[in-house]
């Protein structure tokens, strides 16, 4: 074990501002996978390299190559089974496929007997290349294009979460060409104030989602599909943003479209809205990205919103509607980390006589754009061999051409570190490879599921004549 090195302990100290917490104490904690925020299939073998759901990420690596995203089968199966579980019916879950999604991953969702939640044409063209059950399908989005709301409604998708009034008048339109009776929900934008990121808070007034409910165009919204010939009002939604780790905002908003449901039997009576039987709460439950995240247990969120539903319904004397939910990243984005390949490395002095180490990987903001967008932080390890020498306060930064291209803003790394070493980050299965860009032409890496020490691709690596395809 090394000794502690003299000096400031923690990285706030050393560089104000950093995010990488108090310097480890020893190479064990260098090479620690805290168990909230990687995979639950990843350990640390007794070589000291990595493996994920049974494979050694240098095989891994050597088969698929560097950048890769590694997917655990069996984390994301339970994830969808606690929630099911915690929700009581499976069904109830509706899996937010803008998180993470390809045909694979639609069938395993629809095997746990979860529904889909859909937001573009491209997503429900998947879901309907996995033959996920349309009746199990939600499709949102703020400006569907009339192509899409057809093809929806061709599909027999479940549900169209109504997102404005052009839409309304859209969708009856395009419902009553096709002789048949949509059923709907409403988006209701409920006016809470999302504890998370300004660019993913999605309930606050001033936002383009959603039918407003203190203005009263929520309730406007209601009364045109109740009038509407070829729409069933199946459900009011509401979703207030993501990666939020508090639950008052939830229970702000069920409270909240529970009010709006009241109100709306005040108004048109028990009959009018006899079909409409559920109260869609949206997605938003935070994850770890480092050992400092606590976020809520999804059981903890269900009895949460349960209780205010039941709470709220006793009280205007009426049945509890059902409680949908939308995870994305809840179920996707733990169970997936990016291996990278180091290439070079770079000492920087700062100020002060410490210094930064650039530790430039092959891939970067094209495959994680989290970091520029949101100031996301992430987690970092050495995944090819165990730790053997000190910390060293760290940059991951990727091969694009802009010095804002860094997918880990501050980790500790050993000292040691070299080139062709692997790198792995963790909690990846979230908005990465579907916010994946080609920017410097820069092909999407694969995406390869891991499960009981067998492997399987999911989507492959694109390359250069997958970049030229579209020339004309
Ligand atoms: C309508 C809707 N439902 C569900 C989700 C999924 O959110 P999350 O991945 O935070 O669970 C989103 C994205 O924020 C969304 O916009
Ligand atoms: N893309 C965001 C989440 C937005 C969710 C979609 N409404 C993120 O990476 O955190």
């Amino acid at each position: 074990m090394r000794a502690h090195p003299a000096g400031p302990r923690h990285a706030e100290v050393l560089l104000p501002g950093s995010t990488a917490g108090p310097v480890p104490a020893d190479e064990a904690e260098l090479d620690e996978l805290h168990a909230a925020v990687w995979p639950r299939g990843a350990h640390r073998d007794a070589d000291g390299a990595v493996s994920f759901a049974g494979t050694d990420v240098r095989e891994l690596a050597r088969e698929y190559g560097t950048p890769l995203f590694v997917l655990d089968e069996a984390d994301f199966r339970a994830r969808c089974a606690e929630y099911a579980t915690a929700f009581g019916d499976p069904t109830s879950v509706h899996y937010a496929s803008k998180a993470f999604l390809c045909t694979e991953v639609a069938r395993w969702v629809a095997e746990e007997g979860l529904s889909l939640d859909v937001c573009s044409g491209g997503e429900l063209r998947v879901a309907l290349r996995a033959e996920f059950p349309p009746e199990r399908i939600t499709f949102h989005g703020n400006n569907k294009s009339v192509a899409e709301l057809a093809t929806a409604v061709d599909a027999g998708v479940g549900s169209i979460v109504l997102d404005s009034f052009h839409e309304i008048a859209r969708l009856d339109h395009l419902a009553r060409e096709r002789g048949v009776t949509q059923p709907v929900m409403i988006r209701v934008t409920v006016g809470v104030e999302a504890h998370t990121h300004e660019f993913i808070a999605t309930a606050h007034e001033d936002q383009k989602f959603g039918f407003s409910l203190a203005s009263g165009q929520a309730a406007e919204a209601a009364r045109r599909v109740i009038k509407a010939e070829a729409l069933d009002l199946v459900g009011l939604h509401s979703h207030i943003g993501s990666q939020i780790f508090d639950d008052d905002g939830f229970g702000l908003s069920a409270h909240r479209v529970v009010a709006l449901l009241a109100d709306l039997r005040a108004e048109h009576g028990a009959a009018a809205l006899e079909k409409l039987t559920t109260v869609d709460l949206g997605g938003g439950l935070g994850i770890a990205y480092t050992a400092d995240d606590d976020p809520l247990p999804v059981d903890e969120l269900a009895t949460r919103l349960h209780d205010v539903v039941r709470k709220e319904c006793d009280l205007a004397g009426f049945e509890p509607p059902k409680v949908a939910v939308e995870p994305g990243r809840a179920i996707a984005g733990p169970g997936t980390v990016t291996v990278y390949e180091v290439g070079t490395i770079k000492d920087v002095e700062l100020d002060g006589g410490v210094s930064r180490r650039y530790v430039s990987v092959d891939g970067g903001m094209s495959d994680n754009i989290r970091t520029s967008l949101y100031d996301a932080v992430y987690d970092c390890r050495l995944v090819s061999r165990s730790a053997e020498a000190d910390p060293v306060l760290s940059r991951i930064v990727g091969k694009h051409c802009e010095s804002g291209d860094v997918v880990v803003r501050d980790c500790w790394l050993p000292e040691d570190i070299a080139p062709g070493d692997l790198l792995a980050v963790a909690a990846t299965g979230a908005y990465c490879y579907v916010m994946a860009s080609n920017y410097n032409r820069l092909p999407k890496p694969p995406v390869v599921a891991v499960r009981d020490g067998r492997t399987r691709l999911l989507l492959r690596r694109e390359t250069e004549d997958d970049l030229l395809r579209l020339e004309v």
